[in-house]
Order: C-alpha cells, then sequence, then structure tokens
C-alpha cells in the first residue's frame, strides 16, 4: 500500500492538515477525542465536502482540489466501518455481508465469512448478536467488497467491549489472510502495537508523529493519549502448543513462548492472541528463582518513560518481543532500571487473558 496524503479540512475549532505518506500495511490512527481521526477517514473515504489538497492510493489520484478531480466515494475502492457502523436490522447478517457487492465485480463473500468466523452467523438477524459480533459482521461487509483500504473507525465505547469481544484477533487475520491494507483508529495502545507497522499521531488535527509504529508508539503517543483508556496492555499472538507434560502455551514469533490459563477446549495449532496488562508484570534485576509465576523470562531494558507522577514504564525486548512494564519511578530509581539493563520479569498464567 502507498498512500499519499496532503490534506486541508477546516473544521469547527482547528483545521485537519494531514501532509505524510504511508507505506505500510497496517496503520494505526491514534490521538484524543476530537483531534481529528474520523474527519480524516471521511475524508480518505470521499464523504467529506470541503477539504482541500492530496489524496493519492496506489498511484491512483483520489482527489486533487487543484485539479478539480474528487472520485466519488463508491468508486474510491474503500472498506469504510465508520464508528456507529449499522447493520440493516431486517436483514440477515449474510444479507448485510453481502449488500454492498455489485453483481459483476470482485467479491471476497467467502472470505470474508471464513476470516471473521460468521458461517454460525448468517441466519440470524443484527438484533439477536453482541457488540462484537455486530462489528464483525460490520467488517466483513466492508472487507467482502474487495476494498483497496480498509478504514476502520474504533468507537471509545469498544473500550467497554469485554475483552473476548474484542476484534482484534479478527483483524490480525485480516491482516495477514486477506492482506488487505488498512487504516485502524484505536484508543488502545497495545493493540496499535501489535496490529500496525505504522503510526500516525493526531493532535488538534495536527500530526504529531508519523511513522514505524515501534518508534511512534512510545513516549509521544502515551503522552498524548494520556487519561483515555485505562491501563496499558501487552499484546501477544503465536500459535498454541501443548506440551507433553501438561499445561498450555502460546508460541510467539521467534520461539518465546508464554504460558496461559488451560481450557479443553482450545486445540494445538490454534493461532490465538492474549492480553496481559503492563502493571500486572514483575520486574526484577535479580534472576528469578524459586518463583510460583509460571512465566519467567529474561530480557535487556530498551527504554524507560513516565506515563505519570510517580509511574514509568520500562519497555523490555525478550527474545525479539518488547513487553511494556510498568512499575513505580521510585521502583525504577532504587533498582537501577536503565537502557541495556538485563532483568527479569515474571508472569503469573491467570494474568494472561485471551482474547475473543
Ligand atoms: N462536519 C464537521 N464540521 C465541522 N467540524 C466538525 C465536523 N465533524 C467534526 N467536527 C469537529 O472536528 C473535531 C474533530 O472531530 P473528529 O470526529 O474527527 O475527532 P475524532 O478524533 O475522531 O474523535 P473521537 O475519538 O471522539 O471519535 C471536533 O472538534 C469536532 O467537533
Amino acid at each position: 500500500m502507498s498512500l499519499e496524503l496532503d490534506i486541508r479540512l477546516p473544521l469547527a475549532r482547528f483545521t485537519l492538515e494531514v501532509g505524510t505518506r504511508l507505506d505500510g500495511a497496517s496503520v494505526a490512527v491514534m490521538g484524543r477525542s476530537g483531534s481529528g481521526k474520523t474527519s480524516l477517514l471521511e475524508v480518505l473515504a470521499g464523504l467529506r465536502r470541503g477539504a482541500r489538497g492530496r489524496v493519492v492510493l496506489d498511484g491512483r489520484v483520489l482527489l486533487d482540489s487543484v485539479a478539480r478531480s474528487d472520485v466519488p466515494p463508491e468508486q474510491r475502492r474503500m472498506g469504510y466501518v465508520p464508528q456507529d457502523a449499522l447493520l440493516f436490522p431486517h436483514l440477515t447478517a449474510e444479507q448485510n455481508v453481502r449488500y454492498g457487492v455489485r453483481p459483476g465485480r470482485a467479491s471476497r463473500v467467502d472470505e470474508a465469512v471464513e476470516i471473521l468466523e460468521l458461517a454460525p452467523l448468517l441466519r440470524r438477524y443484527p438484533a439477536t448478536l453482541s457488540g462484537g459480533e455486530k462489528q464483525r459482521v460490520a467488517l466483513a461487509r466492508a472487507l467482502a467488497t474487495d476494498p483497496a483500504l480498509l478504514l476502520l473507525d474504533e468507537p471509545l465505547a469498544a473500550l467497554d467491549v469485554a475483552l473476548k469481544e474484542r476484534v482484534l484477533p479478527y483483524l490480525l487475520r485480516v491482516r495477514d489472510e486477506a492482506r488487505v491494507p488498512m487504516l485502524y483508529v484505536t484508543h488502545q495502545l497495545g493493540e496499535a502495537r501489535v496490529l500496525a507497522r505504522e503510526a500516525l499521531l493526531l493532535d488538534q488535527g495536527q500530526v504529531r508523529a508519523a511513522g514505524p509504529a515501534a518508534e511512534v508508539l512510545g513516549a509521544a503517543a502515551r503522552g498524548l493519549l494520556a487519561g483515555e483508556g485505562d491501563g496499558e496492555e501487552n499484546i501477544l499472538e503465536g500459535v498454541l502448543e501443548r506440551p507433553d507434560d501438561g499445561g498450555l502455551r502460546l508460541r510467539m514469533q521467534g520461539g518465546l513462548s508464554l504460558w496461559v490459563p488451560d481450557s479443553p477446549a482450545l486445540a494445538p495449532g490454534t493461532r490465538a492472541a492474549y492480553a496481559v496488562p503492563a502493571a500486572d508484570i514483575l520486574l526484577s534485576i535479580q534472576p528469578l528463582t524459586g518463583v510460583s509465576a509460571r512465566n519467567v523470562m529474561t530480557g535487556t531494558v530498551v527504554n524507560v518513560e513516565s506515563v505519570a507522577t510517580g509511574e514509568d514504564a520500562a519497555t523490555v525486548d525478550v527474545a525479539g518481543v518488547r513487553w511494556v512494564v510498568w512499575l513505580t519511578s521510585a521502583s525504577v530509581r532504587e533498582l537501577g532500571v536503565v537502557p541495556g539493563a538485563r532483568v527479569s520479569l515474571a508472569v503469573k498464567t491467570s494474568a494472561c487473558r485471551r482474547l475473543r
């Protein structure tokens, strides 16, 4: 995906001004409530009159106000899922998914149903679906139209959606299996880190930072989002395995594995994602032995940043997996937690909660 943006859109209190080039297959858009995220998505979708400048997606000019070209929304090949994505209440889930697909046009209906695991829900009506299930149907409807880019606007209300209801594991599949590029508004740093290759931070309509997710989603993002969302999470994705001597482990890229709560329903080989709150991880500068926590790992501190008064976040690299650990600033000083320090982390199995 290559997306060139140079746009200006006057809003009620400020002008949205975004000039950047994005090349990643997945881009997280973050910023406080009211910073212009939805407006940006609507400009890309072609739904906002009054936007000036240029939008070029994969070499196709979608907007060029100087040349007076403005491709209408239905010809932009954008799969837009707004915050309040409404399903047609009188249509089944399947009819909703098929709704936007024009006869003779490329379609990804079957793939969308498969990836979003909608087969058991196809005959149901929206009124009988849970919030997370409705989100999956709305996402499938967008994916089914074979978009060049998915535009996903996470409602703030999604913060209240129960952990198992999160659509994140499905978005990972859309990214890796359907391989449709996406621009994804999220309020969760942990989600953005695991999903996005690039990130764009908006502050009062201005780009505060844009670039590789690993660089952008650190201190700047945390400072900007302070007070939004509750607590930071580590999101780990991998494949489940069941060693001979019992238990259930998540094997991640790079070979690191994590013991997770066992459940007979979970088959080895299944892809899964887990959330571990940054505040639930124990950090030690001594090798940890004789602790009851089943997950004990050794890694290197990458950086330490302030989260709030008296509270810091240490990023620790363990075999290529980056963990964020929250600890008090007093502990950081007393223990000497500085970049380059070797530390051990302990995570109780029960602190690992499965998404979906
Ligand atoms: N059609 C419009 N005309 C003028 N101003 C608008 C319009 N729509 C939104 N705004 C204003 O522009 C600002 C950005 O709104 P926008 O919805 O893009 O923010 P957001 O970052 O998506 O917020 P949230 O996270 O709450 O969804 C807000 O101050 C809003 O009141």
